[in-house]
């Protein structure tokens, strides 16, 4: 058995807050995110072995949740792991039960990624958890980005993988779904800072999905993809001006902006001091600022939380990109 595993008799997974979209990208593109001050910004879970299942839920955003753990995605995340286990020949009553606790730092509703948050930590956990305690490895990182991604899609109503693959990966990623190729890295511009303001309202993904159009008219289509295309081309290249210019959200934002006060303001602001793009975190009702400097995230990071932040629980983050993803620790 691991050794980790049997000093400590426990595990746990922390996986960060991510941007889905990143604007240009819709349900194609994700960001995860790692506060510069070391704040923590994302879902931690943890499995010890017990007789039975159970799952505790503590943290800042645990009252915000269902009272009855059943419902919590991360039950639903177990059962699942059994069910894929099982198909792999590997009974569940062959193995030990789990007590698992939750710690709910992200809000819920928030375009940060926050189901997928509780999702990845939850399904990497438990592979290292019952791979140390059967000695092999279980399942590889791609069967388990399918799983994320399932049952990410029982939540939202339809899968995506924009904000999984990043919190799972780190980085940026770019949704491939061809055959066992989940989502691929893609390279960044290390130096850029990522402003994320979480207003404090919610608003529910799969509410936010359904007041988008079901058609895109072909010269959005066409815009989509030039601007997708030409983005990844200069992330390669590390024309960091040409890749910037890409960031704009020709599917989404148009609509879902109605969502969101004081969004328009925050965006004029937020281009006139400097940021390289601005845009819908996810499917809101956080939003981003890129900027190449830190003293121009500074500036806007504290307009937000002036302006942008609703009530008593939105916060403002200058962040990095998170290149680590998720941990066991
Ligand atoms: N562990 C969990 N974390 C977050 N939401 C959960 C969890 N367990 C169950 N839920 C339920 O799933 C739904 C999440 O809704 P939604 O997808 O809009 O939020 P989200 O994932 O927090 O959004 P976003 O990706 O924009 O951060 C809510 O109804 C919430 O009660
Ligand atoms: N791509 C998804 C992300 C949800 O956080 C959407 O915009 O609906």
């Amino acid at each position: 058995m691991d050794t980790q595993y049997m000093q400590k008799k426990s595990l746990s997974a922390y996986a960060p807050a991510s941007i889905g979209n990143v604007s240009l990208g819709f349900d194609l593109l994700g960001a995860a995110l790692k506060p510069i001050d070391g704040s923590l910004l994302g879902d931690e879970v943890e499995v010890c072995q017990a007789d039975s299942f159970s799952l505790q839920i503590k943290g800042r955003f645990a009252d915000k949740l269902p009272a009855d753990p059943a419902s919590n995605i991360v039950t639903q995340c177990y059962h699942h792991y059994l069910s894929c286990l099982a198909n792999k020949g590997i009974a569940s009553d062959s193995l030990p039960a789990v007590a698992m606790t939750l710690h709910k730092h992200l809000p819920i509703g928030s375009g940060l990624g926050s189901s997928a948050s509780s999702i990845v930590a939850a399904f990497h956990v438990l592979n290292q958890f019952y791979t140390a305690l059967v000695g092999k490895k279980l399942f590889d990182d791609n069967e388990l980005l399918l799983m994320m991604g399932e049952l990410e899609g029982q939540i939202s109503g339809s899968v995506h993988y924009d904000n999984v693959a990043p919190c799972f990966m780190g980085g940026l990623t770019l949704m491939a779904e061809h055959g066992a190729q989940v989502a691929l890295p893609l390279p960044i511009f290390k130096h850029w800072y990522w402003v994320s303001c979480y207003s404090g309202i919610s608003v529910s993904t799969a509410a936010a999905r359904a007041i988008l159009p079901k058609q895109v008219p072909m010269g959005t289509t066409i815009q989509f993809g030039r601007q997708l295309a030409v983005f990844i081309d200069a992330l390669y290249r590390q024309d960091e001006k040409l890749a910037a210019a890409m960031m704009t959200d020709v599917v989404a934002e148009p609509y879902r902006k109605s969502l969101l006060p004081f969004f328009d303001e925050s965006r004029e602001f937020a281009i006139q001091n400097g940021a390289l793009a601005f845009g819908i975190s996810g499917s809101g009702p956080s939003v981003f600022a890129v900027c190449d400097s830190l003293e121009q995230a500074k500036v806007i990071n504290q307009w937000l939380a002036e302006n942008y932040i609703q009530n008593d629980t939105g916060f403002s983050h200058i962040c990095q990109l998170d290149q680590q993803g998720a941990v066991v620790y």
